[in-house]
């Protein structure tokens, strides 16, 4: 696998606003068919380096490419699924179905205005039923409980066909139940179709046996290529403090 090009591949990447250095020399690599989760403390850096990664902020120092291309001339953007921090507070009343939020993960492939193709409707359809929110379809989003619009989201990110969905937290506000069920949605998602996920969590020791590698992120990154060796060590725990503390019980668990 590690043959192949990185989906992303990150060199010396610095980030800083004004004075204060955000991110500090990050290099990795992310490789197709990949379960990696990044953790670290708030305002570590975490949404910053994804949004370094997605275009969305300008490094200040090194490199980041995406698919082999510099993010500047990068253009495919419906190979990658992005479910942002907080996606899933949706106002009570905002006027649109399940089916509707979900359409809107095809407009980066259709001409303005245009209507759905039959391929769009056969991926949005697709899309429902990966995350088992099909027969939720004509509710209004608002309607629903935290734990459906999580999976509603994730669905809309499904519809373009990405090879790698990123996630941001997209736990707050969701019960215990509904994110065994959204976990085991997105093994089967990384197992079965393949797609690389990235995900950002704070709930490291639930999805402990699920990923392949672990970024930690606080300005600089630690990756481990061995998660659950490496989160049992002190140095995690002194620089990380309660996500170093939940593999530790994880670890004693099993
Ligand atoms: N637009 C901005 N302007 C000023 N400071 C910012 C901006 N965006 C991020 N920061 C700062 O950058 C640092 C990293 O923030 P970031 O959101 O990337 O951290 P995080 O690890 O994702 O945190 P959390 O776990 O709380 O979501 C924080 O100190 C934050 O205040």
């Amino acid at each position: 696998m590690k043959f192949t090009l990185p989906i992303f591949d990150v060199k010396n990447l610095c980030f800083s606003i004004g004075d204060q250095e955000i991110l500090s020399h990050i290099s990795l690599e992310i490789f197709g068919a990949e379960y990696i989760a990044i953790i670290g403390p708030n305002g570590g850096g975490k949404t910053t380096l994804i949004r370094v990664l997605l275009g969305l902020e300008k490094p200040t120092r090194g490199e980041a490419k995406i698919f082999g291309k510099s993010i500047k001339d990068f253009k495919e953007w419906h190979k990658i699924g992005y479910v942002p921090q907080r996606a899933t507070h949706v106002d009570a009343n905002f006027p649109g179905s399940v089916e509707d939020v979900v359409n809107m993960g095809r407009t980066s492939q259709r001409k303005l205005f245009s209507r759905m193709s039959k391929e769009d409707k056969a991926c949005v359809k697709d899309a429902m039923h990966k995350m088992d929110v099909y027969d939720l379809k004509d509710k209004m989003i608002g309607t629903l409980s935290g734990g459906q619009r999580q999976r509603v989201m994730i669905a809309r990110a499904l519809a373009s066909k990405p090879e790698i969905l990123i996630l941001d937290e997209p736990n707050t506000g969701v019960d215990m139940t509904s994110q065994k069920k959204f976990y085991a949605l997105l093994k089967q998602l990384n197992k079965e179709e393949k797609i690389t996920i990235v995900f950002i969590t704070h709930d490291i020791g639930v999805i402990a046996d699920d990923i392949a590698r672990l970024f930690t992120i606080n300005q600089k990154a630690i990756i481990c290529n061995n998660p659950k060796e490496a989160l049992s060590c002190e140095e995690m725990s002194a620089l990380y403090g309660i996500e170093a503390h939940l593999l530790h019980n994880h670890k004693h668990e099993h």
